[in-house]
């Protein structure tokens, strides 16, 4: 008997597993895997139990099902808030247990019951110890699969949509994609699970896969804590031994015991999230050996940049780029020019939709009107990764580190092409994911290195001071390996210490030959960086030159730089 419930706890660990991984390293919230897994139990009890399929040739229909239902519920869902994200799957999940029972092929509000005589690899699965190792590989492989997804470069990037999606993005990955992939495979994962569970269960219900057990494992989730999936484990196999030992042990009866669980799960989950938000197995950020390499082609800041920008080729140009939002015209009819190897600063007052104008140079934002063309090639339309790609990144002027990563890991997101970014690389065998990995973590400590940050390379990122922030969202961008940077604001708001710092890091990234565009309220900051300099206001570019061309106009002077 209570291999029998060992039978249900390894199975519902399994869900909670595949749960997670969604919920706690993309922190995306679904209400829907219970009935993935039901679509995965109704597609074994249909194949396997009415029609007499092989059961393992039903369970690859179960996983193949229930991915194409999370391909496109992900499609439909996942480009939604957070708060419709979970209504929709809601609603999707309602739909789904409200099919099965609709269908008299289904077997109606009652299901496909009466389902045995299974056999798997040429056993045959009738009682709960024969269930027992079925039960445990399942658990197995889902652990396997999450783990190695969910602690590989392919978990750091769902670790940077859960934490910032818009940030992860403008580091140039396809947030969106990433997103209905990691849905696609949960919802698989737990159609196998449900296959299982309903070939243990001798059937398939309605009420087996509702709402309840979406709860369920949520408790468990939420119980064994975020992204741990070890923690998803004890929690899967504790919860759900509640009710056999409410029962068994203590004699409670049966319909109690039922109600007495549901009780018991909802006073854990408020006592966790009072006591331990973090869950009983708190988020472990896997150590990643920080090498000590140091750059030696740092070049201290240089009075110019070596290069006059009157001789500089032209590397992005911006033409006729407009932007109304509702009646505010934020952005009207922008031209602007980046040369290679120079800095150009875009000064104004507030509201002059400086910010704006980066926004839409890096598609963040798409324009009403206009072109811009990054060595030649058009980036309006294209996604905002694919941009960062072709060479162009931007920071924020209110920083946007991955709070929970560490400096380190914060760098090593923005290092593109990594091989264990890859599905295809992670699961075959010798393709050198961890090597590879070793050698992103390398780079990525030069980056933080550059910006003298090196010795905070374990730090979280919400334990930096802003000015030391700043520095680190400079390395995140420089690894990127775009040749032009924008930087919104990079010495606004911080320390006076770190402004120094700030501005030989600047020009040092202008010396190695990259391209940067500065927005920058302290004109101490651009008078000492910028080679040409444009003037915003009300959303136009009105005036541009030098610093000391632009200060020395009467009206500009009146406008804006008198008050500076
Ligand atoms: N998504 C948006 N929706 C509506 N209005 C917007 C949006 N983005 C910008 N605006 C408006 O466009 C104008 C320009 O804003 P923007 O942030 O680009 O100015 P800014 O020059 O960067 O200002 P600051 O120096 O204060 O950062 C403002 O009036 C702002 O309210």
């Amino acid at each position: 008997m209570w291999i029998n419930y060992l039978d249900q706890a390894l199975l519902l660990a399994a869900l909670a597993v595949s749960v997670n991984l969604l919920v706690g390293y993309a922190g995306q919230v679904s209400v829907a895997h219970a009935a993935f897994a039901g679509v995965g139990g109704y597609a074994v009890c249909f194949l396997a139990g009415v029609h007499g399929w092989p059961y393992l040739a039903s369970l690859v229909v179960a996983v193949l099902v229930a991915t194409a239902f999370g391909v496109l519920i992900g499609l439909i869902a996942l480009g939604l808030a957070q708060e419709f994200l979970i209504l929709m799957t809601l609603a999707f999940s309602l739909g789904i247990i409200g099919v099965f029972a609709t269908f008299d092929s289904l077997g109606g509000v009652m299901g496909l019951t009466g389902v045995d005589g299974l056999r798997l690899f040429g056993f045959e699965l009738d009682g709960p110890s024969d269930w027992l190792i079925p039960s445990a590989l399942v658990l197995v492989l889902v652990f396997a699969v999450c783990h190695r997804l969910g602690e590989s470069p392919y978990g750091r990037v769902l670790k940077g949509i859960r934490e910032d999606t818009v940030a992860t993005r403008a580091l140039g990955k396809n947030t969106f994609g990433r997103k209905v992939g990691i849905f696609a495979i949960t919802s698989g994962l737990s159609g196998l699970v449900g296959g299982v569970y309903s070939g243990w269960l001798g059937q398939a219900t309605p009420s087996a896969f509702g709402f309840p057990l979406a709860m369920a494992v949520f408790a468990m989730v939420i119980v064994g804590g975020n992204a741990n999936l070890v923690g998803s484990i004890v929690a899967g196999v504790v919860l759900t031994m509640i009710e056999p030992v409410l029962r068994e042990v203590l004699g409670v009866q049966s319909t109690q015991a039922a109600l007495w669980q549901v009780v018991l799960y909802g006073a854990l989950l408020v006592l966790v999230m009072i006591v331990r938000p973090q869950g009983l197995f708190p988020e472990r950020s896997k150590r990643v050996a920080a090498p000590g390499t140091a750059r030696s082609d740092v070049s201290p800041r240089s009075p110019s940049g070596g290069v006059a920008y009157a001789d500089a080729e032209v590397v992005l140009r911006a033409d006729g780029l407009s932007k109304r939002f509702g009646g505010i015209t934020a952005a009207k009819d922008i031209a602007l020019e980046l040369r290679r190897g120079t800095i150009t600063a875009l000064v104004g007052p507030n509201g002059a939709g400086k910010t704006t104008a980066f926004n839409l140079l890096t598609g963040t934002v798409v324009p009403d009107t206009g072109s811009v063309r990054l060595n030649g090639a058009e980036l309006v339309g294209m996604r905002p990764d694919l941009i960062v790609r072709a060479g162009l990144v931007r920071t924020f002027q209110d920083v946007r580190l991955l709070d929970r990563l560490t400096c380190l890991e914060n760098v090593m997101l923005a290092v593109p092409d990594q091989p264990g970014e890859r599905l295809g690389r992670l699961f075959v065998p010798g393709r050198g994911v961890s090597r590879a990995d070793r050698a992103v973590a390398a780079q990525a400590m030069e980056w933080l290195d550059f910006v003298g940050m090196a010795d905070h390379a374990g730090t979280p990122a919400d334990a930096l001071s802003y000015g030391q922030s700043k520095l680190v969202s400079l390395a995140r961008a420089l690894a990127t390996r775009a040749d032009v940077l924008l930087l919104d604001e990079p010495a606004s708001g911080v320390d006076a210490t770190w402004v120094e710092t700030m501005l030989s890091m600047v020009a040092a990234v202008r010396d190695e030959g990259r391209t940067v565009c500065l927005v920058e309220h302290n004109l101490d900051v651009v008078r000492e960086l910028s080679d040409h300099t444009y003037f915003m206001e009300l959303g136009e570019i009105t005036a541009s030159g030098t610093l000391a061309e632009l200060t020395g106009s009467a009206r500009l002077a009146e406008a804006y730089f008198g008050a500076q």
